[in-house]
């Protein structure tokens, strides 16, 4: 299993309808066993590298398949470094399956998911940092995240990486000459200049560092629910936030009775969205599993979006849940804001200090409010397109790891110890650093982030 001397295949586009369906192969016989159910002018073998080629797949008897493009590429001159052949059928479910098939009777097999590009890693067409981006930049689901992840995949944080550690090393390299060879080399004056450069190596990946948990917000989602007494306009909310009809509106109060999920782009953000069960005491057994779920939710929640029905009163609920919430992650929507008011924001005010939002959604009017709120929450009112942010906890382990070595390089100097002292925690930082390129990384942290991927990519 997982050899990479092996060849292996899969589909790189969806098994389903469409114009063309692509099936990526991989590995040193590539080209000749592909050639085996391949008929054209010539043989896959003979064509130039980096071409694509029309012809047709037949099976082990010459019958016809499917009239074909196969791409021809030739190591090292491909995604993942290797001999690789692209075969682009006609996109049916059943031709690619056929063809699919009669691809692991050639003696290939079927790759796992992110094998091609484990494979770009380990021939060191990537580094295990710009491998990483590849998954977040398919998966991207607003703006804000899908710049993050292309200008990793350009090597954005790679360099940054790259950078410190070369520096580091410079440094841990100097110490080393130097008490090897004191004649030639002088460390007078050294732990000054070295710890200028560690304020501002711990700088740059405090910053690093820092950067997470927005990370995370913009590439996993603001787990986000919508809660609110019955009848408030939850569903309606979400539908309106998702475009579509995803959950029943009725003005049936208690309609909803479980949770309805779904993933919506607002402006910049993904929100993950949980349109829970009315939140009210009931009899209904259905329901009150409902409510329950409800609070669970709601307490897992980053973000809580509470809808108070404006037109109405508030109630002695809704007062003691404005009074309760915390205002660093809870946004008050006075939906149904294009009906006469009866509660505006200065009667929540008295309750809830935080964000308050005039909303309507048949009208979308504060939809732009909403994002500003969200934004002002988790970004601190600027979404900084120029700013980079980690998205994963590996890569925020190893920058915290190198952070303290460099630390205790910090205090030894502190301390006055001597140089021959702290080159090893020079050198652990270095390491530390060196796990987030993919140097000297364990296998199985490796096969984790590609376990994430998903099949032909
Ligand atoms: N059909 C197809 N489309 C694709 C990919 C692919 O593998 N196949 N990619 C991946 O999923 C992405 C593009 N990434 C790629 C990166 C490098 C090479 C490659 O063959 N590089 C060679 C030749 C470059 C050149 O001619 O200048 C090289 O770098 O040596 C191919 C695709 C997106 N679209
Ligand atoms: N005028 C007006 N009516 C709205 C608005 N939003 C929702 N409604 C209406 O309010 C009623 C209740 O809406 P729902 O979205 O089902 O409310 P809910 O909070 O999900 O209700 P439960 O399932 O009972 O918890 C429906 O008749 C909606 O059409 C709004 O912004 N303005
Ligand atoms: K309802």
């Amino acid at each position: 299993m997982n050899n990479i001397s092996e060849t292996i295949a899969a589909l790189a586009t969806p098994l389903s309808a469409s114009g063309i369906g692509i099936i990526r192969v991989s590995g040193d016989k590539s080209i000749e066993l592909v050639d085996k159910i391949y008929r054209g002018k010539k043989h896959l073998t003979d064509y130039d590298a980096n071409t694509i080629n029309y012809g047709h797949i037949v099976d082990f008897n010459g019958n016809v398949i499917d009239e074909v493009l196969v791409s021809v590429f030739k190591a090292p001159h491909s995604y993942t470094g290797e001999d690789s052949v692209e075969v682009n059928c006609h996109g049916g479910i059943y031709v690619l399956r056929k063809v699919l098939s009669l691809i692991f009777d050639t003696g290939i097999r079927s790759a796992e998911p992110g094998e091609f590009s484990k494979r770009a890693f380990l021939n060191g067409r990537m580094d295990l940092s710009e491998a990483e981006s590849v998954m977040d930049l398919i998966e991207s689901g607003s703006e804000a995240s899908y710049r993050n992840s292309i200008r990793q995949l350009s090597g954005f944080l790679s360099k940054k990486v790259k950078k410190i550690r070369s520096e580091i090393l410079h440094e841990a390299a100097f110490v080393e000459a130097a008490l090897d060879d004191p004649e030639h080399y002088n460390l007078d004056g050294f732990d000054s200049k070295l710890s200028v450069a560690l304020t501002r190596w711990t700088i740059e990946i405090k910053k690093l560092i820092s950067s997470y948990r927005q990370g995370s917000l913009l590439k996993e989602g603001i787990n986000t629910v919508i809660s609110g007494r019955p009848n408030v306009g939850k569903s309606s909310l979400l539908n309106f936030l998702s475009g579509h009809e995803k959950a029943i509106v009725t003005d049936i109060p208690g309609t909803t009775r479980d949770m309805i999920e779904d993933r919506v782009v607002l402006g910049d953000f993904v929100l993950n969205l949980v349109d829970t069960a009315g939140i009210r005491k009931t009899s209904d057994m259905v329901e009150s599993i409902g409510v329950k779920k409800a609070i669970k939710a709601q307490s897992d929640a980053e973000l809580n979006l509470y809808l108070v029905d404006s037109s109405d009163n508030l109630s002695d609920e809704d007062i003691k849940f404005l009074s309760d919430f915390d205002r660093s992650s809870t946004i008050v929507l006075l939906n149904k804001s294009d009906l006469v008011s009866n509660v505006d924001s200065d009667d929540i005010c008295r309750y809830f200090k935080g964000h308050v939002v005039e909303f309507s959604t048949i009208t979308g009017k504060g939809l732009d409010d909403l994002k500003n709120a969200v934004s002002d929450l988790f970004f601190d009112g600027n979404l900084d397109n120029d700013k980079f942010y980690i998205t994963s906890e590996q890569n925020y382990n190893y920058l915290n790891d190198a952070l303290k070595s460099l630390e205790l390089v910090r205090s030894s100097i502190a301390n006055g110890l001597s140089e021959d002292f702290f080159t090893s925690d020079l050198y652990d930082a270095y390491k530390s650093l060196g796990f987030i390129l993919g140097e000297e990384v364990e296998d199985d942290l490796v096969n984790k982030v590609f376990s994430d991927f998903c099949m032909g990519k």
